[in-house]
């Protein structure tokens, strides 16, 4: 699966919390250490475990580089990889919001560019990750990327770079949202009585078992959501709750997607 990269080195440019979680995922499914080169200013001591090469000299011709430190930091951060553009190097890149327009601009429009929008849950290799080329980017090259973060978890190919900040509003970021969702779950059940230990408990297991069911059933979430919903029931009572028009989770999560998109095409600027 890392042919290419075995033989030429993957960058990978700042290890943070996305880029541990990628690297993790690789080195699970047999990336050698030897072939991965990290750029970061602290590496973490997890980092520093893993035996791939950390500061050091970079290799001629990297089949990858990797970018995955924050929007904010590229202007300091890509000077230490610009020599590569231009080349037969392919530059994958998971920052929100960093077009493929900057980065032809600061690595040189000839740079074959991937922009991809992966997730933490990449970590234990159910993530999932859109990702979209330039034209430079050879259909071989394509598959290397897509092989790369398939690697994590799975991966959709978009048909047009502008859908990226809907992706990441959803599915980027909707880890969070869900993370959220248990620490909310969970204090709620405290709330009515229970020990804080039982409440997260059944918080962590109500969301892994729904999500299982969702990926895994030939029903779709609205059918599965009326399964659990007698009539006159308990759950009935909290949906009509959670569905009000102007309180509920729809209008909710509308508009937190929307802050999280607008923030993407923002951060564009
Ligand atoms: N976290 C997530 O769930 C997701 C994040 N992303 C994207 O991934 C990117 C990284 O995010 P995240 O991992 O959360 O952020 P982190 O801050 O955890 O990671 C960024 C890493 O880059 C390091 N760094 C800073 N400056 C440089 C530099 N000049 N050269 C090399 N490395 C540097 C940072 O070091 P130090 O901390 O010491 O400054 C840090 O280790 C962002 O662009 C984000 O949009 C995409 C999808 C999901
Ligand atoms: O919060 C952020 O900006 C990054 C992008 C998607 C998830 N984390």
């Amino acid at each position: 699966m890392f042919e290419e990269i075995s033989r030429r080195g993957l960058v990978l440019l700042g290890c943070g919390k996305m880029g541990s979680a990628m690297l993790a995922g690789w080195l699970d499914r047999g990336l050698e250490p030897g072939s991965v080169w990290v750029i970061d200013p602290n590496p973490s001591d997890w980092l520093k475990n893993t035996g791939v090469n950390i500061n050091a000299d970079l290799p001629d011709s990297p089949a990858v580089v990797l970018i995955a430190v924050k929007p904010q930091m590229m202007g300091s951060a890509l000077p230490d990889i610009a020599d590569y553009g231009n080349g037969s190097t392919l530059f994958v890149s998971v920052a929100a919001g960093t077009t493929i327009e900057t980065y032809e601009d600061m690595l040189g429009a000839a740079s074959p560019i991937v922009r991809a929008m992966p997730n933490t849950p990449a970590a234990v290799g159910r993530g999932i990750t859109a990702i979209v080329g330039n034209p430079r980017v050879a259909p071989a090259q394509l598959d290397t990327a897509e092989a790369l973060l398939a690697a994590v978890g799975q991966v959709v190919r978009l048909d047009d770079e502008s859908q990226m900040d809907a992706v990441t509003a959803v599915s980027g970021s909707g880890p969070a949202y869900v993370f959220h969702l248990i620490e909310t779950l969970a204090a709620a059940g405290e709330a009515e009585g229970l020990p804080a230990d039982l409440a997260m408990q059944l918080a962590k297991a109500t969301v892994a078992g729904a999500g299982a069911l969702a990926e895994g059933s030939d029903d779709d979430p609205s059918q599965l959501r009326v399964n659990v919903t007698s009539p006159g029931g308990t759950t009935a009572a909290a949906l009509s709750v959670l569905m009000d028009d102007e309180t509920g989770f729809p209008d909710l999560l509308r508009r937190a997607v929307a802050a999280a998109a607008n923030r993407g095409r923002e951060l564009a600027k």
